[in-house]
């Protein structure tokens, strides 16, 4: 049977990509999207900001909701310190298979623990299960008209603190205007809008970075 576009995705990292050489699974991932077929990453454009966040937050703790392929997942935790733990929640089993095999390739599956599952099943469980008190920064790429239910979700089970960073992808297209008029509105948030264009396209997009302020 025909392969997947995510099966496609891993063969031309395995192909163009050096093992455990973090950066050229990003480069062999954004030449496959711009050259052969597009797919839903973040990209290098927003990577750019999303890579700066990360740099400026320097989290010990990290949620990652929607893993799809992984890019985001090996962008982020490229730039994590050695005792840092990244969690990324991925719906889709046959995302996740391919994901676990990128993030492999990249040599950094000491630093990521992928979970298959839906976020609202697994937000309240965190503590319980991983160990994790609150998230110095959340990145939210799943399912759009989730945002705003599980940032209040996260907020409710305690696992945001003073100073949390959400990151959210795709704020403009596909657009999250609900989530967009809570944190811009809600005074327990401080937003900033990082204006840039939808992964490999020159159509508009951008992250939005909410501080929690307790
Ligand atoms: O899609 C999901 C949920 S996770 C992916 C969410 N991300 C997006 O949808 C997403 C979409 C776009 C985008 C797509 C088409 C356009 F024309 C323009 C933009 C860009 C992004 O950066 C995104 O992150 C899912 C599908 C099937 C399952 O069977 C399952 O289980 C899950
Ligand atoms: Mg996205």
């Amino acid at each position: 049977t025909r392969s997947t576009r995510p099966q496609r995705l891993l063969g031309a990292v395995q192909k163009n990509a050096t093992r455990g050489d973090p950066c050229s699974v990003i480069q062999a991932i954004d030449h496959f999207c711009r050259n052969k077929e597009w797919a839903m990453n973040v990209g290098d454009e927003k990577g750019c900001i999303l890579d700066a966040v990360v740099s400026e937050v320097n989290p010990a703790t990290v949620l990652e909701l929607g893993t799809y392929c992984g890019y985001s997942t090996v962008r982020i935790a490229r730039l994590l310190p050695p005792d840092a733990k990244l969690i990324t929640l991925e719906f889709n089993p046959d995302f996740a298979a391919i994901a676990r095999q990128v993030i492999a390739w990249a040599g950094l599956e000491e630093k990521v623990q992928l979970v298959e599952g839906a976020s609202g099943d697994w937000i309240p469980r965190m503590k319980e299960q991983f160990g994790v008190k609150t998230f110095d920064l959340v990145f939210l790429d799943h399912w759009k008209d989730r945002y705003l239910p599980d940032t209040k979700l996260m907020e409710e089970c305690g696992i945001l603190r003073k100073g949390s960073v959400l990151l959210a992808d795709n704020v403009i297209c596909p657009g999250t205007p609900d989530y967009l008029e809570f944190v811009r509105n809600s005074p327990r948030y401080e937003s900033q809008y990082f204006k840039s264009h939808l992964e490999y396209t020159k159509v508009e997009d951008g992250l939005e970075k909410s501080v929690f302020l307790g």
